[in-house]
């Protein structure tokens, strides 16, 4: 197993380019299910869960190449078993549920796992998939769908689920007549989804706002399409920037899907240059905790709740953090803690007191966005800091120490 080895205390300086989204790319990869011909994405960052998607793909019966940041895709072969031990590894591998639903009239998926941040059942995929003509069972853990051809329906959804709107609109995309997606989650990943969809020949229409129409079409044909940036990628570079008092520019920075995020770190004190081609984000004087609930999108993401809490550790006064997503995503908390950390956790809330400095420890990453908010905390604090467990790490940020060295950090990749 790898860990980090963080020296911590350097201003980081430099640039940074960001990577492709995984949360767009993952859903994109596995709704080319549905489409007959070559997809050819680029802008797809080089990640383990790209890499497991990959797999999963092939083992469906896709052919896949990925090079240079750049997918080819076939689905020609298909088959209807996606196996736990690729499922287990990654949250939204359930999303090949529904296009092979629709394309073979029947599917075997093991139960998902992902970032172990909550319970995170699938109920609202499965209600709606259910509305649209499929029937379920579950066996051995694993979800058994059939379907003799999805139909066009009204979904009203009980919470803006992400994953569960992303799949909703893929089964749509191929089914009889037009589906209506209302309460539909509007981050700017599943916009994405959508217009690639569209590339495709789908039409789907309102996505981005809370009512998704999306009318079936007979076939999709392949396409070309470049993958948005990483807006939680380039969010955790933006807290580095903060966390270091450092300088970094960032190339390719989805500036306005990162609107409430920018907001939070200007309200504590960070500034701002620039547009997404080159955005500067830089620090000239102390920085303030600040009080902030994660809501979903146009809200502050969960995603990068951990990340900012690690800031707000070393500014001044004292903030609350509300995470209003997932019910157990604090794992963080009491690792930051061991960095000297001042944090009081209440239910969903945590207290955060700024101290003046972090110490390095030995710490544990427990999920992917906790790993990156220790990694932050240990390149602001003094001292070494060992970063355990980094494979969550490896699931969503390309290349992140060499990225973190390039602008002056001090980090290195080591074998326990
Ligand atoms: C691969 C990907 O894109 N993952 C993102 C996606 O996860 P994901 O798609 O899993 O997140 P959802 O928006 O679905 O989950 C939000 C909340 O709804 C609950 N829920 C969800 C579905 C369901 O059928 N039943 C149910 O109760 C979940 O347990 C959670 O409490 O959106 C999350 C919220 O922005 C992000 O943190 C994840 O990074
Ligand atoms: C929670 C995340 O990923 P997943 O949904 O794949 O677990 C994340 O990207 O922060």
């Amino acid at each position: 197993m790898d860990k980090l080895v963080i020296e911590g205390g350097v201003p980081l300086k430099g640039r940074v380019r960001v990577s492709g989204s995984k949360n767009a790319a993952l859903p994109i990869l596995l709704a080319s299910i549905l489409v007959d011909g070559e997809v050819h994405l680029t802008n797809v960052p080089d990640l383990r869960d790209i890499a497991t998607t990959l797999k999963l793909l092939e083992l469906l019966g896709c052919r896949a190449e990925f090079q240079n940041g750049e997918v080819r895709l076939h689905s020609c072969n298909l088959k209807p078993e996606a196996p736990y031990d690729l499922v287990r590894t990654m949250r939204a591998s359930v999303l090949c549920l529904g296009p092979l639903l629709t394309r073979l009239g029947r599917a075997r998926v093991a139960l998902p796992g992902g970032c172990a941040i909550g319970a995170r059942p699938v109920d609202m995929h499965l209600k709606g998939l259910e509305r649209m003509g499929a029937v379920f069972e579950l066996e051995s853990g694993d979800i058994i769908g059939t379907c003799d051809g999805l139909r066009g329906a009204h979904i009203p959804l009980d919470f803006p689920t992400v994953g569960g709107t992303e799949h909703l609109i893929m089964a749509a995309t191929l089914a009889e007549g037009e589906t209506t997606l209302e309460n539909a989650a509007r981050e700017p990943e599943i916009q994405d989804l959508a217009e690639f969809l569209n590339a495709c020949g789908a039409r789907i229409s309102g996505h981005g706002t809370s009512v998704v129409r999306i009318e079936g079409v007979q076939s999709l044909h392949g396409a070309s399409y470049r993958v948005m940036p990483d807006r939680i990628e380039a969010g955790t570079y933006l807290v580095a920037a903060g966390i270091t008092g450092g300088d970094l520019e960032l190339e390719d920075c989805p500036v306005e899907a990162l609107e409430t995020v920018i907001d939070k770190l200007r309200d504590m004190g960070v500034r701002f240059e620039g547009d997404s081609s080159s955005f500067r984000a830089f620090v000239d004087g102390p920085l303030n905790c600040v009080d902030l609930s994660t809501r979903p999108y146009p809200g502050f993401p969960t995603d990068m709740q951990a990340q900012i809490m690690a800031l707000m550790c070393c500014s001044r006064g004292a903030g609350v953090v509300t995470e209003g997503i997932f019910e157990n995503r604090f794992m963080h908390v009491q690792e930051l803690c061991r960095l000297g950390a001042h944090i009081t956790l209440s239910g969903q809330s945590a207290m955060v007191r700024g101290v003046d400095r972090l110490k390095g420890a030995t710490v544990m990453a427990s999920d992917l966005r906790a790993s990156a908010c220790l990694v932050l905390a240990g390149l602001a604090a003094s001292g070494r800091t060992d970063v355990r467990r980094i494979y969550h790490l490896d699931r969503g940020y390309e290349r992140m120490e060499r990225k973190l060295e390039q602008v002056g950090a001090r980090i290195r990749r080591e074998q326990e």
